[in-house]
């Protein structure tokens, strides 16, 4: 095996009393695109901080191509940071903004001019050179914050949360050109977000995180598919999560299962071999192309089923509200999980307070 880009070993940091980060062990490959997902507190901050040198670990290692860096200074590690407020000089263009580093690194001045328009060119800013970062929308600063990290070369990029602060629009544009970047440029990204779409799109791996511990390391569609927890099932995507009573009425099984609301038929779209269950839709939620039927089951727990909008109208769609319907799944898209649902309220709760 190669050696990894960071390599984290018994990763932990405590604030007082609180353990932001327990015990982690983690290799990230050279190359790689990597994400840390979770909810907000989680730990994923502190652990980038810890990878960039901002932070110091209360226990554990951090390797950075197998070398290890857990005592050194920000400076003397071979990675960058870009930040989601970009933290631009407001006073200097975009050029200038950009040679900076290059500047303090006491990089001659004729390769300084050459190194920066070529990372602006790389985040296709190189028209906008003579800018102040003020003449800039929040997209095209956040490249600048890019092309600043970029010009340094680094081994790996650490990103925290640098979409954050741009509408959905721009954010999904960005995403995508991330991506394309960090493809064309080979360099390793760890990359911090809350936002299991921005990580599913984006990501070679992702790292669900909770509670300062990683619940699952995995690719987007086997975090998707085969969610290892109730917690990782319940934070990536929408799930149906059964667990207690609601498994044995349900499925006729003890443990905690998921099933994912696509996986779920209603009535004409019921194949045969799938297991059944009569209910009530107690509402349908109209979301553009699909819709959320939330079907009270007879046997008691709630699903919640997704229908493309193909065929149906709107008003169609909605006058189910209140009628008897069928729903039905195949056995294979019965997910077993460990971990139970009782965890997952509790932990979205505490998101939500
Ligand atoms: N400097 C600090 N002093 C005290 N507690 C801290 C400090 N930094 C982080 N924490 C605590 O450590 C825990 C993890 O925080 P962290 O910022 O790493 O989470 P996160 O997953 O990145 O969250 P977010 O998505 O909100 O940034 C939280 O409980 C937080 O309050």
């Amino acid at each position: 095996m190669s050696t990894p880009a960071v390599e984290l070993v018994g990763l932990t940091k405590s604030f007082g009393s609180v353990t932001a980060v327990d015990g982690l062990d983690l290799r990230i490959e050279d190359g790689e695109f990597f994400s840390m997902l979770g909810p907000s507190g989680s730990g994923k901050t502190t652990v980038l901080r810890m990878i960039a040198g901002f932070e110091l670990p209360s226990a554990g290692r951090v390797l950075l191509a197998g070398e290890d860096v857990t005592g050194r200074p920000p400076f003397a590690r071979d990675v960058n940071t870009v930040f989601q407020d970009y933290a631009l000089f407001p006073h200097m263009d975009v050029l200038a903004n950009v040679e900076y580093g290059l500047r303090v690194k006491r990089v001659p001045a004729s390769q300084r001019r050459d190194r920066a328009m070529a990372a602006l060119e790389s985040v296709q800013l190189g028209q906008l050179a003579r800018r102040r970062p003020t003449q800039l929308s929040g997209g095209q600063r956040q490249r600048v914050a890019l092309a600043r990290a970029l010009v340094n070369r680094p081994r790996v990029l650490l990103l925290d949360e640098p979409l954050g602060a741009l509408d959905l629009k721009l954010r999904r544009a960005m995403q995508l050109e991330l991506k394309d970047l960090q493809r064309e440029v080979g360099i390793t990204f760890v990359f911090v977000t809350h936002d299991q779409e921005e990580a599913l799109t984006m990501s070679d791996r992702i790292a669900v995180f909770s509670e300062g511990r990683i619940e699952q390391v995995a690719s987007p569609a086997e975090l998707y598919e085969s969610p290892g927890t109730a917690f990782v099932a319940g934070f990536v995507g929408t799930s149906n999560l059964l667990s207690g009573d609601a498994a044995a009425a349900v499925l006729g099984r003890t443990g905690t299962f998921s099933i994912r609301p696509e996986k779920i038929h209603l009535d004409s779209d019921v194949e045969s071999g799938n297991t059944t269950a009569r209910g009530t839709v107690a509402d349908v939620v109209y979301l553009g192309s699909v819709n959320h039927y939330l079907v009270d089951l007879d046997a008691g727990p709630t699903l919640t089923v997704l229908k493309q909008n193909l065929r149906d109208s709107t008003e169609q769609a909605m006058g189910r509200r209140g009628q008897q319907v069928t729903v039905g799944w195949a056995d294979e898209h019965v997910i077993e999980l460990s971990g139970d649902t009782q965890q997952v309220q509790q932990s979205h709760e505490k998101e939500k307070s």
